[in-house]
């Protein structure tokens, strides 16, 4: 590993992914190298179909490549269990949807506690911390309230909390204001960036939306499986 790759939060190289179906193999992504460093803002785009989920997802260690190696904070997945693998994610990456996922039968104090108390932290620290997240993305105010009785900005910036609430290195966003219309698609992306900033969290987005992606350090887009730099036509 050189010294970019060893300080990286999150990297990859020679990445490939395909998929088979029968005798049919489609290759998703090939040779894709990627280095994200400390408090790096990175957007991720291409063509619906491209492979963008695929990434994010091989980058998170929610699946595993055809070739190639992901390291997490250092770590190289191939020489982790599932069960290590599960450990690092959860301590060292959040995550972020376009759909919340949050518990419906939860409230969002609880929402937002809950990847603490998970990882074993005791219910009032987990509770407090929470709760100052929760302040800081606005929904003092909300506390109480389950998913269901927020509205669609709300219960996004909810998911913004929650996947900061145990001080990842890295937040890997997928589609996180598809969701949303363009005013609080712009509020929840424009909180994300703030947040990350002041905590020196890394940030991986999969957008749509040159728009947004332009706001970024930097934007990478894939092109038949390939990561290419810039946002391109
Ligand atoms: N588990 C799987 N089995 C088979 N094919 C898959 C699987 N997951 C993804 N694919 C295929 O890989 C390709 C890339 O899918 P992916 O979801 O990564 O694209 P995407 O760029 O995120 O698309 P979108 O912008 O529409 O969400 C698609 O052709 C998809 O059908």
């Amino acid at each position: 590993m050189n010294n970019t790759e060893k300080e990286a939060v999150l990297c990859c190289r020679d990445l490939a992914r395909s998929f088979t179906d029968g005798n049919l193999s489609v290759e998703v992504l090939r040779e894709v190298n990627l280095c994200i460093a400390p408090g790096e803002c990175v957007a991720i785009v291409g063509a619906s179909g491209s492979g963008k989920s695929t990434l994010l997802h091989l980058l998170g260690g929610l699946d595993r490549p055809t070739q190639g190696q992901v390291w997490i904070a250092g770590q190289n997945l191939a020489q982790l269990s599932d069960a290590a693998c599960g450990r690092l994610r959860n301590h060292a990456l959040g995550f972020i949807y376009q759909l919340h996922h949050l518990l419906p039968e939860f409230t969002a104090l609880e929402n937002v506690a809950l990847p603490l108390l998970i990882a074993g932290t005791k219910t009032t620290h987990a509770q407090e911390k929470a709760t100052a997240l929760l302040q800081r993305v606005g929904l003092e105010a909300r506390l109480h309230h389950k998913p269901g009785e927020l509205s669609g900005g709300e219960r996004q910036r909810a998911a913004v909390a929650r996947a900061l609430v145990t001080d990842p290195r890295c937040v890997l966003a997928d589609e996180p204001t598809g969701n949303l219309d363009r005013k609080n698609a712009e509020q929840v992306f424009d909180l994300m960036l703030t947040l990350n900033s002041n905590l020196n969290t890394a940030l991986v987005v999969v957008t749509h939306d040159p728009h947004l992606a332009v706001q970024l350090d930097r934007a990478l887009t894939l092109v038949d499986g390939r990561l290419m730099p810039g946002l391109l036509p």
